[in-house]
């Protein structure tokens, strides 16, 4: 069966223009005028875009003593049903489990995805066994290996771990992920707010101010710039984050920064609504901010020192969110957005003319899929690229609420939000998940995508560090002494 999407103007990252698409097995077959197929979608007053990637997503993820609340099904739905086609999920081993065994674990979680899916690795301890895996992990096409410089006492690794995994990373020609937060002053700051008697979600706020993720993210890009490694900065939340990798990369520096849908919208004052459910279930690592940090991740993205938009989806019901009603140290960290992210992003972004259409698509789509290692195969419209496609309609509207989403959880932390720019359609490699709006679904039609390692990044930066690695200085004979 081949499939015509008819009538529609093409956005890609760097180019708009009118023509049609015909998808054959998958993948799209031609880009021109007068295609035909053997079934129409109809895209009049559509732009046709690569579907969104979300490099971030928690899916049934065993955290803070409980799983988030979306699976793989739930989770890519929800993700399908906002236009966003592959997800990129972390396999998280508990510390001291191996990589291989938990890579184990998450494939036999995403076997019920609706859309395409790939993984990054978390590096939650560090020793022989560890070291020996990576290889392993990316002759699987897994390229990611993300940190946490948080959780201490958890996840947490400290920075002779982080230097040697770095490294590592760097000689497999991977990428370094981090979670920067300065997870030591967290855990100080916490205990001395709870001594105080501030145990409500606010406090968890007041427990990660701008300046443990500055410190953080300055740090990690000092380390992975000796290690010899690209790095990229997940849930870049503040100017004092951004400012790092800003700098960063004037200097030339390979370092990428991802704010998330929740930080460009969603501000402090959440944290201080009456009601503790309704602050409760926004407590997410890093917090969200004022209005002024908000300011500086959209100037970034239209500057082009931020470069992707992701979610961070780790979705808790409420009920699971209120196991910290004494204790906020104990509230399940993360907030969902899967569903939310292209809607809102258009409307906040293009439709207020932050960002431009293909600006959006980069944000959403091709440069994740370069940083990762599966452009143009993923994040492209061309003849070749898997049919991962949506067909937005910029005129579409709706209120976000949670008794219409996908996503498994009882409310949703944009609910109310107007959003102008909808998907009428949604293809997974060809197949209709989203027709004129309603949800199809096909569980199970997702697939693993193995990612490339030594990337043009890694290669490039190879080439420079060897160039410039230190050498011992050539020079005559030492006299001997005493002649
Ligand atoms: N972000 C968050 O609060 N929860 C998910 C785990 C993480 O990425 O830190
Ligand atoms: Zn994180």
């Amino acid at each position: 069966m081949s499939t015509v999407i008819r009538g529609g103007t093409i956005v890609t990252a760097d180019l708009s223009y009118e023509a049609d698409l015909l998808i054959e097995d998958g993948r799209i077959a031609a880009i021109g005028q007068g295609l035909v197929g053997d079934s129409v979608l109809n895209a009049s007053g559509c732009y046709v875009m690569p579907g969104g990637i979300d490099p971030h997503t928690h899916l049934e993820m065993p955290f803070m003593g409980t799983y988030s609340a979306d699976d793989f099904e739930s989770g890519t739905r929800a993700a399908l049903a906002g236009g966003t086609t592959m997800v990129v999920d972390f396999a998280l081993p508990s510390p001291g489990q191996g990589l291989l065994d938990a890579l184990q674990m998450w494939d036999n979680k995403a076997g019920r995805a609706h859309c395409d899916y790939s993984y990054h690795m978390a590096v939650t301890w560090w020793g022989e066994q560890v070291f020996d895996e990576m290889q392993a992990v990316v002759d699987r096409g897994i390229t990611s290996f993300k940190h946490f410089m948080a959780y201490k006492g958890a996840l947490m690794v400290n920075d002779d771990e982080l230097f040697a995994s770095f490294r590592r990373v760097g000689d497999l020609g991977g990428i370094a992920m981090v979670h920067a937060e300065n997870g030591d002053v967290v855990a100080e700051l916490s205990a001395r707010l709870l001594a105080e008697g501030n145990t409500g979600p606010e406090a968890h706020a007041y427990s990660r101010p701008p300046q443990v993720e500055g410190e953080a993210t300055n740090r990690a890009i000092m380390v992975a710039d000796m290690a010899g490694v690209p790095l990229y900065v997940v849930h870049v939340s503040c100017e004092d984050s951004h400012e790092a990798i800003r700098r960063a990369r004037a200097q030339g520096k390979r370092v990428w920064g991802e704010p998330l849908i929740q930080h460009l919208v969603l501000d402090e004052s959440e944290y201080f609504n009456a009601d503790w459910d309704h602050a409760a279930r926004r407590v997410m690592s890093p917090p969200f901010r004022n209005k002024a940090h908000q300011d500086s991740l959209w100037a970034g993205l239209q500057s082009g020192s931020l470069s992707v938009v992701a979610t961070d989806h780790c979705a808790f019901t409420t009920e699971q969110k209120r196991t910290g009603r004494e204790d906020f140290t104990k509230i399940p960290n993360g907030t969902g957005g899967l569903e939310d992210r292209m809607p809102v992003l258009w409307t906040k972004g293009v439709g207020s003319g932050r960002l431009t259409p293909n600006e959006f698509v980069a944000a959403t789509s091709t440069n994740i899929a370069k940083i990762l290692g599966m452009y143009p195969q993923k994040g492209a419209v061309l003849v070749g690229s898997d049919a991962d496609l949506v067909i937005w309609d910029p005129e579409a509207e709706k209120t976000i609420t949670a008794d219409a989403q996908q996503s498994a959880i009882d409310y949703n932390v944009f609910e109310g939000v107007q959003v102008k720019g909808l998907p009428r359609h949604v293809l997974t490699r060809g197949v209709v998940a989203v027709r004129d709006g309603r949800m199809l679904g096909a569980e199970g039609h997702g697939r693993f995508v193995a990612r490339q390692p030594r990337g043009q990044v890694n290669r490039a930066l190879s080439q420079w560090k060897s160039l410039t690695a230190p050498r011992p200085v050539q020079r005559g004979g030492i006299p001997a002494s005493g002649v």
